[in-house]
């Protein structure tokens, strides 16, 4: 009996040649309206099928495959007498083959003002039916979901007249995963379409971006995977033009890099290790403010990423040149720059669009046993809520600073203190477990620098000292959360000192 393969796809790249190969090795080709088209203009011979079923298509294309013959063809056991009998009786023949791909609905919903009625007409019904009837009997169905497959599978046919059970258990485990993915992104947009932010049951689809060569360890296998409808300002969007392969702490310490640039429209330059920042300068020029962003902290830039919000001009590179920095990630670098910085052979250079400023839903992360979601700290320095609690007003500059302060306070691990400037951080005191000691370690690290700079506290003191220890270092303007029962005493503490202190209502822990 002559063996037969369906074939219907939306996406008709690579399909003509794979169906002509099909046709030497003696198939006969059933397809569905399009896809028939496609190949009988290409010079193939198709049936259609319509003639199988002796139904026609009908609800404009709702309705093509979804019919016991087909599905019988499909879904019966080769070695089970009652299936064959039943075959026999209703005049079934078997599909051997199966090569769908599905209704372009992430596309769909990909384009901008898409209407909810073309959306849902992209839901595609027969498509992922005949791929889920083909993967389940795949101990005698081959199933195609992807046009990369098609050479792999000729190679078998051609070789041994049939795939192997590897080859079909592997390509049925990839259409139950792709059928998944494609029913999560239905699920996600209704869900999303009704305004339901925490479903039942979470189905989220990430596409493997690379493999890595380690996790945060050597020991540790690691991979990252890229979200298909993300945001392009990201490092999983990012392009990288130049150096080695982003490693997985790299890609980390990129995102949290990143995350700060979006505080800031003015020129930016922003140094990170270990996903907090250690300098983070801004002025007039993007030349400017790295420098500002290397001067805060000379030592610890080393070795670290450092995110940039202008084209990277000659002047900037000509500076980043002469530091070790493992990745440099800009909008642009200007050709002169490029020239400079590629002399290194291992500096991995990334572009990113810094227009688009969408941010993610949610934010995720794992716990054993767990995954916890919640809405990405949206909160920057809204000066109409913030409140000067102290006497005396912060001067423009202290206003200036205190906004400098508060932007990168959120983005430092807690227990955190950010001591700035109007220009550029001076100190960082990230992720101890006391707030004084946070304290002690940006107001070491300003040291003469804390002099009429500002501090920032992602939380409220809950007693006085901080204050006590920033006024004794030379601070002289604070914003903090507030909220704390004794707030009274750390105000009185910064009245008698003549400083000023504001509150912002709203915290910024970072764990
Ligand atoms: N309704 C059906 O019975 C049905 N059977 C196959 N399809 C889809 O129709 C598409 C191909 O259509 P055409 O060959 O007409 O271009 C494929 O993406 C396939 O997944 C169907 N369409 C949607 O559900």
């Amino acid at each position: 009996m002559t063996k037969r393969v369906l074939i219907s796809v939306s996406d008709k790249s690579g399909v003509l040649d794979f169906a002509k190969e099909l046709v030497e090795l003696g198939y006969e080709i059933l397809s569905t309206g399009g896809t028939k088209k496609h190949l009988q203009d290409n010079g193939v011979a198709v049936t259609s099928v319509d003639e199988v079923t002796k139904f026609p298509e009908i609800l404009g294309g709702r309705v093509k495959t979804l019919n016991p013959m087909i599905h019988g063809g499909l879904l019966a056991k080769y070695d089970d007498a009652e299936h064959q009998a039943q075959m026999k009786e209703h005049g079934i023949e078997p599909i051997e083959i199966v090569c769908v791909n599905l209704y372009p609905f992430v596309e769909t919903i990909s384009q901008a003002n898409v209407e909810f009625a073309d959306a849902i007409e992209n839901i595609d019904i027969g498509g992922p039916t005949m791929l889920r009837s083909a993967a389940k009997n795949q101990k005698y169905v081959t199933v195609i979901v992807d046009a990369t497959d098609y050479p792999a599978v000729l190679a078998e046919l051609q070789t041994a007249g049939q795939t192997t059970v590897e080859t079909r258990r592997r390509l049925a485990a990839k259409v139950f995963r792709h059928t998944a993915a494609y029913d999560s992104y239905i699920s996600n947009y209704l869900s999303a379409e009704l305004g339901e932010e925490f479903p039942e049951s979470l189905t989220l689809t990430y596409e493997l971006k690379q493999n890595l060569r380690y996790g945060e360890n050597p020991h540790q296998k690691a991979a990252f995977y890229q979200k298909r409808l993300g945001s392009d300002f990201s490092v999983a969007y990012a392009t990288q033009i130049h150096g080695k392969e982003l490693s997985y702490n790299n890609i980390q310490d990129a995102n949290a890099a990143l995350q700060i640039s979006k505080e800031f429209k003015e020129p930016a330059a922003v140094a990170v290790k270990h996903m907090n920042p250690c300098g983070v300068g801004t002025d007039t020029t993007i030349s400017k403010a790295f420098q500002a962003a290397y001067d805060a902290d000379a030592t610890s830039i080393f070795g670290g990423i450092v995110a940039l919000n202008r084209e990277v001009d000659a002047a900037t590179a000509e500076k980043l040149a002469t530091i070790f920095l493992e990745i440099i990630i800009a909008p642009a670098f200007s050709k002169e720059a490029i020239d400079l910085l590629t002399v290194k052979k291992n500096i991995r250079l990334l572009t990113i669009s810094f227009e688009q400023h969408a941010i993610d839903q949610f934010n995720i992360v794992s716990v054993e046993g767990g995954l916890l979601v919640q809405e990405p700290d949206r909160f920057g320095f809204n000066e109409a809520e913030i409140q000067v609690v102290t006497k005396r007003q912060p001067t423009e500059q202290e206003w200036a600073a205190l906004k400098l302060s508060w932007s990168v306070v959120k983005h430092v691990k807690s227990n955190a203190i950010v001591v700035t400037t109007d220009k550029m951080t001076v100190g960082v005191g990230a992720g101890q477990m006391n707030r004084v000691g946070s304290a002690k370690i940006a107001l070491e690290q300003a040291g003469e620098k804390a002099i009429g700079a500002a501090l920032a506290s992602d939380a409220f003191f809950p007693m006085p000292d901080t204050v006590e220890t920033a006024i004794a270092a030379g601070i002289t303007a604070i914003i903090h959360p507030g909220g704390s029962k004794r707030d009274q005493e750390s105000i009185d503490v910064a009245n008698a000192a003549g400083i000023t202190m504001v509150t912002t209502g709203v915290r910024h822990f970072k764990h």
